[in-house]
């Protein structure tokens, strides 16, 4: 291999044109589908040994614990969850002057489109493509910063999601008292409190669950719920987060994420457990921690090597 005198080796400058020809299509994964490329660049490709991990990990058949909703507001949450899905996916497969003008890598900009916040840091591209809204400074969304394709449906989803989320928060702070400390696709933990999803029909999300791989299949109209890295410290391990990923699959997967962190500003302290699941017997595992640090940490590392609570464990 020929070694530049940049220290760079020529594959390294080739993997970089690759990568900045991607970006600046301003298109993400879905601009690549469109143009009918038939193998997709190598940037997005497994290593050999990315995929050997994979033979350790056998298939598991354990199911994940549902809730049935049925009987719950059934239709008005199955029409709330098919117009966030039918918006964003026109958002992704129709408007390509909107996804050109949400494209940005700045995390200044509250609503953003781009694929892969961690195209630059990772060693490898994920498949997919991401329309994110941003909740760290306000509360508030103002519906004309929202992408029309999906603006009306986006409102109703964050509204409806946020209740759900504060409910989730109230029946976790019963096993963790104080409640005002309960504030909220390579395999990874979620930097959160709490996130919540809206997935269509596509399945490919998995969780680890003691060494095994375990399916989430998908079921209509239901919320998938992922304990978070904050929750697991505020508990002191009590709740652990999940470590999941998403397989690639051949028809789309829209998938409605809301990340419960809280606001950014002023900044959130945890310091580290809650004082009442502290105990000489089961002292703390954590060590205070800044809630902004930790979610912008995540943004400008790559994913397979996002913060992780091992540097804030005691
Ligand atoms: O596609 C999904 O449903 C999961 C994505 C995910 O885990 C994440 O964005 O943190
Ligand atoms: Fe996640």
């Amino acid at each position: 291999m020929e070694i530049l005198g940049n220290g760079k080796n020529e594959s390294d400058c080739d993997r970089m044109k690759e990568l900045k020809a991607f970006d600046d299509t301003k298109l993400g994964v879905q601009g690549l589908v469109d143009s009918g490329v038939m193998n997709f660049p190598k940037m997005f490709l497994r290593s050999a040994n990315e995929l050997a991990e994979e033979l350790n990990h056998s298939r598991s058949h354990i199911r994940l614990p549902v809730i049935d909703l049925n009987g719950l507001l059934t239709d008005q949450r199955r029409k709330i969850v098919d117009q966030i899905q039918n918006g964003v996916r026109q958002f992704h497969e129709q408007d390509l002057d909107e996804r050109k003008e949400f494209y940005s890598r700045g995390r200044a900009r509250r609503v953003r489109f781009n694929s892969n916040h961690d195209l630059f840091q990772s060693n490898r591209a994920d498949r997919r493509d991401t329309l994110s809204v941003s909740m760290l400074t306000s509360d508030h969304v103002d519906p004309n910063e929202l992408p029309t394709s999906c603006r009306d449906a986006a409102i109703e989803f964050i509204n409806q999601t946020a209740k759900v989320g504060d409910t989730l928060f109230e029946l976790l702070s019963e096993a963790c008292p104080e409640p005002e400390l309960a504030m909220g696709v390579t395999k990874h933990t979620d930097n959160t409190f709490l996130t919540i999803l809206a997935e269509n029909q596509t399945s490919g999300l998995q969780v680890l669950h003691e060494s095994q791989w375990v399916d989430v299949h998908p079921i209509a109209g239901s919320l998938v719920v992922n304990i978070g890295d904050l929750v697991q410290v505020v508990s002191n391990d009590k709740f652990k987060s999940n470590m999941h990923r998403v397989l690639p699959r051949r028809v789309p997967r829209i998938s409605v994420i809301c990340f419960f962190t809280g606001r950014a500003d002023p900044p959130a302290r945890l310091d580290g457990p809650i004082k009442e699941l502290i105990s000489e017997g089961n002292p703390s595992k954590y060590r205070e921690l800044l809630v902004s640090e930790y979610v912008s940490r995540f943004f400008t590392r790559g994913l397979h090597e996002k913060p992780s609570l091992k540097d804030y464990r005691l």
